[in-house]
């Protein structure tokens, strides 16, 4: 296969037209390797011996850089090398009930820069392109199917903010749910947000049964601006207010979510003003166990009774409350690190390229990047 003639991207509707057209393909064709990859997840080459010319179509944009299975539950970690050399993460969760979660990314690094979070202490952010976020879906897509699992909910909880990235976020699940490519209901698409108002309200408007969710952490503004930088940007009562009108849009249960960080947001006080704040929203509470990172030393999880009790305060209000004990303990301290040094070092890299005038990567500082974003 020549590498330069493979320009046609899969994912483009545009360019398979174009490559139709040059070619005289009968359109029945492009259909038929649209249909195996993105809604039956074939293997390549089971795609590409029955397409006359596919030596002219890239079916990727991501290239699988190292793939890590957990020895104790069936999580998955797939680390993927994007177009600018940096590295993203995807997690396939395998659940025992035969369902299957895969967690997507939509940026590298986060200009939230939440003190919790390793993405947001990368130090560097950039949107992946559409068809980088519908990669994922089709590598992991390919794995399950190999395993002859089906691939059932996506969630965008991986690496970024999915509404700093809201244009190729909505084309992703456009894509996601159109019939002519992955064919998928919105009901098993999840988007979860620091909590962006206003882009919050376009995606609800654009897909009344999409499920969303919102990293809460606290239901006090003083404790989540601490720890949610871009928590300044939208306040608790703006973030209600966004939530109420979102439930007159869609008919469904919105997700708070909330990460039990040890003295910081898990004493009863904590609970009573979450149950205050959340008043009559129609909400799911997600509490989150919190895995250290190494950047921040100075937070701790809470210990397991704490989550429990707190678990019960919700409860006894009546609260619809879950705890999520997640999947790939192995795997997640193993590649969060990798993944942080190694794309540190390859943005370092890149700015020496671009510096010496040899590289159009643009990589943004965070710091650079967090006024200007839209709240
Ligand atoms: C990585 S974020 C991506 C989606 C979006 N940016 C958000 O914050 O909701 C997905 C979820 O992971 C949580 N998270 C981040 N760092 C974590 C950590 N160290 N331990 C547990 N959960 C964490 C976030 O708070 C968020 O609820
Ligand atoms: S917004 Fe989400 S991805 Fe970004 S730093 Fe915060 S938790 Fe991490």
């Amino acid at each position: 296969m020549s590498a330069a003639a493979a320009t046609h991207r899969l994912f483009r509707m545009d360019e398979m037209e174009t490559l139709r057209r040059d070619r005289r393909l009968d359109p029945q064709l492009i259909r038929q390797l649209r249909n195996g990859l993105l809604k039956k997840f074939e293997p390549d080459d089971v795609v590409r011996e029955r397409f006359p010319a596919s030596d002219a179509v890239q079916l990727h944009a991501l290239k699988l850089f190292q793939r890590m299975d957990s020895e104790i539950d069936g999580a998955t970690k797939l680390l993927f090398e994007t177009d600018s050399g940096l590295l993203i993460e995807s997690v396939i969760l395998r659940i025992a009930s035969g369902r299957t979660t895969l967690c997507v990314s939509s940026q590298i690094g986060c200009a939230a820069a939440c003190d919790f979070c390793a993405t947001g202490k990368m130090g560097i952010a950039k949107n992946l392109a559409t068809e980088e976020i519908l990669d994922q879906v089709v590598q992991a897509g390919q794995i399950l199917r190999a395993e002859n699992r089906r691939l059932s909910n996506i969630v965008f909880m991986g690496m970024g903010e999915p509404l700093h990235n809201e244009a190729n976020v909505t084309e992703a699940i456009q894509l996601l749910t159109a019939p002519d490519h992955f064919a998928r209901s919105p009901s098993t698409v999840l988007v979860s947000t620091v909590g962006v108002p206003a882009a919050m309200l376009r995606l609800a408007n654009a897909f009344p049964r999409l499920n969303l969710a919102l990293s809460l952490h606290s239901a006090d503004q003083a404790t989540r601006e601490t720890i949610i930088p871009l928590g300044k940007k939208a306040s608790l009562t703006q973030l209600h207010d966004t939530i109420q009108e979102i439930q007159t849009i869609q008919d469904r249960e919105f997700m708070i979510e909330y990460l039990m960080l040890r003295g910081v947001n898990d004493s009863a006080e904590d609970a009573k003003r979450l149950i205050d704040w959340i008043g009559d929203l129609r909400v799911h509470v997600n509490l989150i166990p919190y895995n250290t990172i190494e950047a921040s030393p100075h937070l701790q999880a809470s210990p397991r009774p704490t989550i429990e009790s707190f678990a019960d305060l919700l409860k006894a209000s009546g609260l619809k409350t879950t705890v999520r004990y997640s999947l790939g303990h192995d795997i997640e301290a193993a590649c969060g690190q990798l993944i942080r040094q190694e794309n540190r070092q390859r943005a370092m890299q890149a700015r020496r390229a671009a510096a010496e005038g040899d590289s159009h990567v643009g990589f943004l500082d965070v710091r650079q990047v967090i006024d200007g974003l839209e709240s």
